[in-house]
């Protein structure tokens, strides 16, 4: 693991590294804020999982997160949003290829060389945050994301019962399935067969499997995405016919932009404080 950068911030530190990923074939870059708590006591830990085109720096520069963090006493860690580097293959759009991993395993070419987001996100970084980082506390683990990435938070909750005590999502995709962008990525990934795009979409996951945890999500109103993309009404219906229980929070007027996150993600801390703090 190499250090490329290092901020002190709101008492505690943000550091950014790269690691040679063994599942992701290619080096991988991710932020983690350590706040001043973790000096002398485990903190808990808080996943930030990013959207279409963003990396680490999206979430550290513009959404006031470790202001927060620092105040709670969180760990946050924002991985990239997919492998990159010039061996590893992209597309010409935005939504898929670099900077578009969708967090799932991709099983086609010339995807499945290193699009593995899904292990890389749930296993191999946990891995190494627990080598590397002893004050981080993998027993209190909470997990949310924006767009793309509040799609990511879902799905992997719902994946793996028990791992994230807390979960919430900006505007998140909840219908991969149903939605352009899902249909462009999940067929690139994972092939044409619908039954298997299913295993990765929040709202048949969560009417099949749903959770005890809570799970909250806020969507703006004004949102570009909303009609097309992201369709948050479909996730409400899903969680009433999985007996999940959710609290899903239309805000009037906010877009997509890093300003709707910015003004509720103090919400969504309160939210995972109640389940992650002592
Ligand atoms: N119109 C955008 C679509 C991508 C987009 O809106 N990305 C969202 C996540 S889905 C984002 O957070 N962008 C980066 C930012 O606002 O900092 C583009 O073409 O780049």
């Amino acid at each position: 693991m190499e250090l490329v950068e290092q901020k002190k911030a709101f008492g505690g530190m943000l550091e950014v590294f790269d690691h040679q990923s063994e599942t992701c074939h290619c080096v991988m870059r991710f932020a983690v804020f350590t706040p001043q708590q973790a000096k002398t006591s485990k903190v808990p830990v808080i996943w930030y999982l990013s959207g279409l085109t963003c990396n680490w720096s999206n979430v550290m520069e513009k959404s006031g997160i470790m202001r927060l963090a620092a105040e709670h006493g969180f760990m946050v860690i924002a991985p990239d949003t997919s492998p990159r580097g010039d061996d590893v293959a992209n597309d010409d759009g935005y939504d898929l290829g670099q900077g578009a991993g969708f967090y799932i395993n991709a099983t086609q070419a010339p995807w499945a060389k290193h699009f593995h987001m899904e292990t890389y996100i749930a296993e191999e970084l946990p891995a190494l945050i627990k080598k590397e980082f002893a004050n981080a506390d993998l027993e209190r683990q909470g997990i949310t994301g924006h767009s793309m990435g509040g799609h990511g938070a879902l799905t992997l909750h719902l994946k793996n019962p028990g791992r994230y005590k807390s979960v919430s999502a900006f505007a998140p995709i909840v219908a991969p399935s149903k939605v352009p962008w899902g249909e462009k990525a999940f067929s690139a990934y994972i092939g044409e067969d619908r039954t298997d795009w299913l295993k990765h979409d929040a709202c048949a996951l969560v009417t099949a499997t749903p959770s005890d945890v809570p799970i909250l999500i806020d969507q703006g109103t004004a949102d570009n995405f909303l009609e097309e993309q992201l369709q948050t009404h479909l996730f409400d219906e899903a969680c009433d016919a999985g007996g999940q229980k959710v609290e899903i929070n239309m805000r009037e007027g906010y877009d997509h932009s890093y300003y709707f996150i910015a003004t509720f993600l103090p919400d969504h801390f309160e939210w995972h404080a109640k389940a992650l703090k002592d």
